[in-house]
């Protein structure tokens, strides 16, 4: 499908454009998305296709999401067919609550822009119950902090977001040639596969996110200690339930090391914090 006499544009920097070159490691991302017939798929930031051209030969429906104008039109003179759905957009801006109400099930792929990785794998965590898989590709330290474990200074909001939702059943690195231009850093693909059963299932990422933003600034103190002095900051995080004195109560109630720091508690204590401190305060109001 491709048109030969057509060149693709030059790699930007302020795009973190770096693209993949080698096909090896171009099969072993699309191959970990084990697409399967009647699956769609969304693909963020195509650059010149390297991953969307022998993707959309296996004949699965694709929609990418581009920012680069040059880039977008230079897809747009390809000859997809089917056509290829191309939405020009920071995709930090789209709206993707109109995007996933057309779309109920769509796995997603990307080797990212590092410079934006985390907001944009943070921006589809709300529409989990959408995305059932996602293969991305990360400066390697940022893939590190997504699977890091509790207690280890690379573990923080990040990791225990994901992991709230995702199992990460798989990664393997890429090193800097397998990119043009090859970038300063080494890289890293990993996989997340939805939980089936989510350890989250009260409150929603943005009450959270705001708890572990005042926990995780001060990751070397005491949760209890950091609650007392920094509680009040939660008032922010919109929902009526997660106040301080719930949250104290709540983890004293469950047991808790009075003396625990943010970073030595797992996914699975954070949600069964947040599962208490809520019945805790619906316990209270109601009494
Ligand atoms: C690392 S390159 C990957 C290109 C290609 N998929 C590949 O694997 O070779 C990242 C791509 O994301 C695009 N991009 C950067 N920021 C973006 C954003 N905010 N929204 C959508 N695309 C973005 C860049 O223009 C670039 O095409």
């Amino acid at each position: 499908m491709t048109d030969p006499d057509r060149t693709a544009p030059r790699a930007k920097k302020r795009f973190g454009q770096h693209f993949l070159k080698d096909r090896h490691i171009v099969d072993r991302i699309l191959d970990a998305l084990e697409a399967e017939a009647g699956e769609a798929f969304l693909e963020i930031g195509p650059g010149p296709g390297t991953l969307t051209i022998p993707f959309h030969a296996r004949g699965f429906p694709l929609t990418a999401i581009e920012y680069d104008r040059e880039m977008v039109a230079y897809l747009r003179g390809l000859d997809f067919d089917p056509p290829l759905e191309l939405i020009e957009a920071d995709f930090m801006d789209v709206d993707l609550d109109a995007f996933f109400a057309d779309r109920p099930q769509v796995k997603v792929f990307s080797n990212l822009p590092y410079n934006v990785s985390v907001p944009i794998t943070a921006r589809l965590l709300p529409y989990r119950q959408q995305i059932p898989l996602m293969v991305m590709m990360y400066q390697k330290e940022v893939a590190e902090r997504i699977r890091a474990q509790p207690g280890t200074g690379e573990y923080g909001i990040i990791s225990v977001l994901v992991r709230l939702f995702y199992r990460i059943d798989m990664h393997f690195n890429v090193a800097p040639g397998s990119f043009q231009p090859p970038p300063k850093v080494q890289s890293q693909v990993i996989r997340m596969h939805r939980l089936e059963r989510p350890l989250l299932t009260v409150g929603d990422i943005g009450p959270l996110t705001c708890l572990l933003r005042t926990l995780f600034g001060r990751r070397r103190k005491m949760v209890t200690g950091v609650l007392k002095k920094h509680g009040g900051d939660l008032k922010n995080a919109g929902v009526d339930w997660m106040d301080r004195g719930s949250l104290l109560e709540s983890f004293q109630n469950l047991g808790f090391d009075t003396k625990v720091r943010p970073e030595n508690l797992t996914p699975e204590d954070y949600a069964a914090w947040l599962c208490r401190t809520k019945e805790y305060h619906e316990r209270e109001s109601r009494d």
